[in-house]
């Protein structure tokens, strides 16, 4: 899939990793709808952006992920906007392992309040043109990271609903590709304030740390080149891409074909 002139809308889209994601579907021709609580950093992104990319490229929308509220008026005003959207990040994320239930509205029922709101707009069995959907997981989602069991948790089911949502699409025509990147560390402020919102599990700080010493920690542009891989290479439907210091591989699942 090719960019140029393509719409997209990211979630969490304000800082981090959902930045950069942003800058470089920009960078690569698409217009994007940056989705986010954090106004006043969603402003500024937004000015910025389209000073770098050219007026009206980058749209700011306040939107709490939470919300089904917020989000279809976002999306609303994202299509009224540029048209149609071709491809949704579901990005927004947090890790608290002390306000457990908001770990897995944000992380886990946000990605799959987006989607199904997404599908209005890009099933082609709605009228849409199809597209690509990509949750930002985690290596989380893979292997139980011991310190952050709910955190673990929300992204194993971002992969499992990627996956199955793929399948789904598959078989249905929906027209949409439905893949997960699945980083390791990386330098955002999540990782930062980490060691603080380890809730029941805080007496595990020093195994969290050991185990980031063990993997290493990437950047967010190392993510975002895992994102262009997803969205434009158009054999990927189901892909669970993990992003580790060593480079990216692709998580090979158990067929039941086989
Ligand atoms: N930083 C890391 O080491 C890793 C992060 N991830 C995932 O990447 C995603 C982004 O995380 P980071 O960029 O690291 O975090 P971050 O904290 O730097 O940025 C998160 C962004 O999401 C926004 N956000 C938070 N709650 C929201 C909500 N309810 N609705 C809309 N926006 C909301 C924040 O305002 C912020 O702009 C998350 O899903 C996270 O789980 C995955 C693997 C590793
Ligand atoms: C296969 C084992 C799982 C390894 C998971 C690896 C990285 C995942 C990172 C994230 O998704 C970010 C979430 C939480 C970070 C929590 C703690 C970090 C503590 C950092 C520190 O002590 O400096």
């Amino acid at each position: 899939m090719a960019l140029t002139g393509k719409s997209a809308v990211v979630t969490g889209a304000a800082m981090g990793i959902g930045k950069a994601l942003s800058e470089l579907l920009l960078e690569n021709g698409a217009k994007v709808a940056l989705l986010d609580v954090n106004d006043s950093a969603g402003q500024s992104l937004m000015e910025s952006l389209n000073q770098q990319h050219g007026a009206g490229s980058a749209l700011f929308l306040k939107c709490d992920v939470e919300s089904e509220e917020q989000l279809k008026a976002a999306f609303q005003k994202t299509v009224e906007t540029f048209g149609g959207i071709d491809i949704l990040c579901n990005n927004a994320g947090i890790m608290n392992e002390g306000t457990w239930e908001k770990t897995v509205s944000i992380n886990l029922m946000g990605v799959i309040r987006a989607t199904y709101i997404a599908l209005e707009y890009m099933n082609k069995l709605n009228g849409g043109k199809g597209g690509v959907i990509v949750m930002t997981a985690s290596m989380a989602g893979l292997g139980p990271f011991i310190t952050c069991p709910v955190y673990t948790a929300t992204k194993s089911g971002v992969v499992g609903f990627t996956r199955a949502m793929a399948g789904a699409s598959e078989v249905s025509g929906y027209g949409i590709r439905f893949n997960a990147l699945c980083p390791a560390f990386v330098q955002t402020d999540l990782i930062a304030n980490a060691s603080a919102n380890l809730g029941p599990f805080s007496h595990l700080a020093e195994v969290a740390g050991q185990i980031k010493e063990k993997l290493g920690v990437i950047s967010v542009s190392e993510v975002a080149e895992g994102l262009m891989e997803l969205v434009t290479d158009e054999t990927k439907n189901g892909e669970a891409l993990m992003i580790l210091t060593k480079g990216k591989t692709y998580m090979q699942f158990p067929s039941l074909s086989k």
